[in-house]
């Protein structure tokens, strides 16, 4: 079998993307999307997604983490998938898809994509950390010196402890530069290490420091590893609407895996 892949990144949070329109992909073979995403035996990426058709929408979005699992929603791969579609002419500016965790909307211009959330209503926060769903699960932990966290040690020793059990958890550690400014580091749950990006992390982490109080802006610019992220919402009373995530996704090559 031979199939065609894109590799695309967002910020540094790299994947594989393969257009599954006609669905050829074994998608239930995880050792393959695990070889795929090896950086030593594979293509190498942090996940891979397909591109699928949809009965409504411009297209389906299935994700998997580079442990071969398929998992909840990227926000990062939501981004270079809307690049990937434009790429393929099968949207222009706007696109509608379907995730796992629902519809989303975006629109591309200039390599940067604006990639609409779902909601969130509840957030869990306590002296030490908060916790929110942004599509994916997110523990976030303001720290004074982002640079000096041992984020993959850190990170593995929450998402495997006490409070996050089987399904863990991906861990931010977030240090404010100044009001509405934020560095974020985080761990990712399936590549079991830090990734240069995380978009569903910098969403959650935009999310907590306003539900937080840590600052009263509602767009909020995020400095990851890999580059620069932006958040803007609005707060409701009952939570947060509106939720955008915004940033580059960017083609790197394409090829062929044979096997
Ligand atoms: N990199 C992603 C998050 C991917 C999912 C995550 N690893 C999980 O399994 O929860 C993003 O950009 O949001």
């Amino acid at each position: 079998m031979t199939i065609s892949f894109s590799k695309y990144q967002g910020t540094g949070n790299d994947f594989v993307i393969i257009d599954n329109r006609l669905d050829v992909f074994p998608k239930d073979d995880t050792k393959l999307v695990a070889q795929l995403c090896d950086r030593k035996f594979g293509i190498g990426a942090d996940g891979l997604m397909l591109l699928e058709s949809h009965p409504s929408a411009d297209f389906r979005m299935v994700y998997y983490n580079a442990d071969g699992n398929e998992s909840s929603m990227c926000g990062n791969g939501g981004r270079c998938l809307v690049a990937f579609a434009k790429a393929l002419s099968i949207i222009d500016t706007h696109a509608t898809f379907e995730a796992v965790d629902g519809m989303h909307e975006a629109t591309v211009k200039d390599g940067i994509v604006h990639l609409k959330m779902q909601d969130v209503a509840e957030i869990k926060t306590t002296p030490e950390y908060s916790f929110l769903d942004t599509g994916s699960p997110h523990h976030i932990k303001m720290v004074s010196d982002v640079k000096a966290v041992g984020v993959k040690e850190e990170g593995a020793a929450i998402r495997y402890g006490a409070l996050y059990g089987e399904a863990g958890s991906n861990i931010n550690f977030v240090q404010e530069l100044e009001d509405g400014h934020f560095a974020v580091r985080t761990y990712e749950r399936g590549v079991e290490d830090e990734t240069l990006s995380c978009g569903t992390g910098v969403t959650a982490v935009a999310i907590a420091v306003h539900h937080n109080g840590v600052t009263s802006k509602n767009n909020i610019q995020l400095d990851v590893e890999g580059g620069k992220l932006a958040v803007s919402f609005t707060k409701t009373a009952t939570g947060y609407t509106d939720v955008f995530l915004i940033g580059p996704a960017t083609f790197v090559f394409k090829g062929e895996w044979q096997c």
